[in-house]
Formats: structure tokens, C-alpha cells, sequence
């Protein structure tokens, strides 16, 4: 794990964006398409609204999502509304879009009838993680129902679960992300960077940051 430290949260929201967009244009050379997962949450609004304005070839990009929370894109929590309105804007408007949710399935039967639909965007050719303070990072919360099914090495892609006293959600297996070519986390704060730290010392069931680490660039500011 390598962290790069940056002055304050614009600078890194402007130098993480270029990162992704250079990632993004090499991965391009040598593919047709490319994948590229992006965490919800409160931390990628600004990144996404700079790597939006980048002209790369976006109608060859699919983004996913690394988790979602189990609701409609007309509520606020969804994280395919925060994609669409930060990231699939200008020029990335051409990306295509893989949303999860399913109106009238549960996450598990959302989960069955989307994961045959991610067989052609594996390996990821390049993620974007967030995490919190309690080191879950997508939907893997310490402690959740599903959390077990979901690190283990034989997990479907996309995977239902239930964090403690949250919405449903569904979360990309460890796998999944584990095996992406190239992957980036974001973190904001003393706090989340102690968590990260700490995370070295625990289980991926404890600290599930744990489980995605191996080659991930940290990108942090306080
Ligand atoms: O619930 C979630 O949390 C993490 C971290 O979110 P943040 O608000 O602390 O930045 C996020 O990466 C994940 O995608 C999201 O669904």
C-alpha cells in the first residue's frame, strides 16, 4: 500500500482526477472498452466533478458502482444519483452506465439478474474505493449479514448485504474488487487515516479494507 499525501482535499480532488483520467486513456490503448467502479458516499462528488470535464473516450467506458445502497435513484442515498449527476455529466455523459438496482426485487434477486450482466466487465481494468471510519469499504461493513459470503474467494461479483441498522445494500464481492488492474482509495481525515492504519493489525472480517488492499494507491488530505 503506498500513500500520497496532498495539501488539502481540492488539490487532491484535482490530482486524483487527472490520475484516473491518465489510467483511464491507457487502459483505453490496449482495450475496447474499459471498466471502471467508483465508490458513493460524501468523499468523490468533487473528483467526479473533474474527471467529468476530461475528454478521453468515454463512450468506450463502463462505469459500475463498488456498492449501492438498496433504494431507488430518486432517493437521495442512491449512489447511482450521486454518479449520474457528478460523473455522468459532459464529456463522461458518453460512458455507459451499469446501474444495480432492480424496482420490486430484492437485493438478493437484484443480485441474480445483475451479476450475469458483469461477467465481460471482470477484471476491473481500474477502481476507485472509499472508506469509513469503521474501515468498511464499498458495502464489506464489518459485522454485516452477508459480510462472510461476500469476502470469500468463490464470491459471486455482486453480492446482498445487510449492514447493521442501515438500508440494504449491495456491495462487489472482495474478489471483484481485489482483482482489479489498477485501484486507488480516497480518505479525508486524521481519523479515517488512523482506521487505515490500524486495519493492518485486524482480520478483513474486522477491518474489511484489509481484503482489497494488495497494490492500492491510498490518496489522502485532512
Ligand atoms: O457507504 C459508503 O461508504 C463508503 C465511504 O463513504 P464516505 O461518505 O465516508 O466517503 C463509500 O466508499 C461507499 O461507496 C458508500 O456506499
Amino acid at each position: 500500500m503506498n500513500i500520497i499525501e496532498y495539501a488539502d482535499r481540492e488539490l487532491l480532488a484535482m490530482g486524483l482526477a487527472n490520475v484516473l483520467a491518465g489510467s483511464l486513456k491507457n487502459a483505453l490503448l490496449g482495450n475496447d472498452f474499459v471498466s471502471f467502479a467508483v465508490p458513493g458516499g460524501t468523499t468523490p462528488g468533487p473528483i467526479f466533478d473533474m474527471l467529468s470535464a476530461t475528454e478521453l473516450d468515454w463512450d468506450r467506458v463502463h462505469v459500475l458502482l463498488s456498492d449501492e445502497r438498496w433504494v431507488p435513484e430518486s432517493d437521495e442515498q442512491s449512489n447511482a444519483r450521486l454518479v449520474r449527476a457528478h460523473l455522468l455529466t459532459g464529456p463522461a455523459g458518453a460512458a455507459r452506465f451499469i446501474p444495480y438496482y432492480r424496482e420490486g426485487m430484492s437485493p438478493a434477486e437484484g443480485c441474480a439478474a445483475v451479476n450475469p450482466t458483469l461477467d465481460d466487465e471482470l477484471p476491473l481494468s481500474l477502481l476507485l474505493l472509499g472508506m469509513g471510519g469503521d474501515m468498511h469499504t464499498a458495502s464489506l461493513f464489518p459485522g454485516a449479514k452477508g459480510l462472510d459470503a461476500a469476502l470469500a474467494s468463490d464470491a459471486p461479483t455482486l453480492c446482498p448485504i445487510e449492514p447493521d441498522g442501515e438500508v440494504s445494500r449491495v456491495t462487489l464481492s472482495a474478489p471483484a474488487l481485489r482483482d482489479a488492474m489498477e485501484k486507488h482509495l480516497v480518505i479525508y481525515g486524521d481519523d479515517k487515516r488512523a482506521a487505515l492504519e490500524k486495519a493492518g493489525d485486524l482480520s478483513p472480517e474486522e477491518a474489511p479494507i484489509a481484503a482489497v488492499w494488495d497494490d492500492l494507491e491510498v490518496h489522502w488530505a485532512a
